[in-house]
């Protein structure tokens, strides 16, 4: 059972041009169910950033609106329920790795939870470097732990820019496996932006493709497959025809010869 009310995000006629006229989302009406997770994919530069910041409330859309439960993204952001985990983690260093964790449920004004903090870093792999600052960890270990950061207030609405990037690919299989579990009993909305076919396919209930910028939608694509994903999933027929067919949208997006993407 979900422990707080899950919340559906709707995207409705979202268009932005950034200050310098860059055209980065077009007309988008998108609407995510609330306790679903959506991977976005798309070619580089195609607004996929974007469209996660005004969902944050961290940039104001030109035209359109994004509702979060029919609420504006800053207003909900202000009551907490919205957690980010970024390419580029922002940790602060002089704090520990627990420290860091920590600190997500204390800004959300939510009451210390240290064993919730120590299951998250755990699960996150990185037990034992509790108490290591962030200059000591690597880019993946940092990712891993803004991932874990996230987690830590049990959000809502979940938005996951690229968290893997810098994560080895069985860590990435391994997290893929671990973390749905982890989020889908607290009804989490969850926004995860990916240029992976298979992490998308690994982590989430459906897979919205978008055009080369401005970001328009190429496809929309269910992922009915069984949690929890474990690595050798990706083997399987049903998952490389998801997957292929995912790849075959993105190509048509750019204009390639789909029959080629396919194969
Ligand atoms: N603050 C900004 N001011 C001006 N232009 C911006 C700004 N942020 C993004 N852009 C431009 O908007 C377009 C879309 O950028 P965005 O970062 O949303 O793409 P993306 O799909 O996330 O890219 P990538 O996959 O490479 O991370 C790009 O052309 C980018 O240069």
């Amino acid at each position: 059972m979900p422990d707080s009310a899950s919340l559906s995000i709707t995207c409705a006629g979202l268009t932005k041009i950034h200050d310098n006229g860059v055209a980065a989302v077009d007309a988008l009406d998108l609407r995510f169910e609330a306790g679903r997770t959506t991977a976005l994919i798309g070619p580089s530069g195609c607004g996929k950033s974007t469209l996660l910041r005004l969902v944050a409330g961290l940039d104001r859309p030109t035209t359109g609106t994004v509702g979060i439960a029919g609420l504006p993204p800053v207003q909900q952001a202000r009551r907490g329920v919205i957690s980010m985990a970024f390419q580029d983690p922002s940790l602060l260093p002089w704090l520990t790795l627990r420290k860091n964790v920590a600190l997500a449920r204390k800004l959300a004004r939510q009451p210390a939870d240290p064993r919730l903090v120590d299951e998250l870093i755990a699960l996150v792999g990185l037990e034992g470097f509790q108490e290591t600052r962030p200059a000591a960890l690597s880019g993946g270990m940092r990712q891993r732990a803004a991932i874990a950061r996230a987690l830590a207030t049990r959000p809502q609405v979940l938005l996951l820019d690229e968290p893997f990037g810098a994560v080895d690919e069985l860590t990435r299989r391994q997290l893929a496996r671990d973390l749905p579990p982890l989020w889908q009993p607290l009804g989490t909305t969850t926004l995860l932006v990916t240029h992976s076919v298979d992490e998308a396919v690994l982590l989430a209930d459906r897979i919205v493709v978008l055009s080369p910028r401005p970001a328009r939608v190429v496809a929309d694509l269910p992922v009915p497959l069984p949690h929890p994903r474990l690595p050798q999933l990706t083997e399987t027929p049903a998952f490389r025809r998801i997957a292929a067919r995912a790849l075959q949208a993105l190509a048509q997006g750019v204009g390639d010869n789909p029959a080629l993407a396919a194969q």
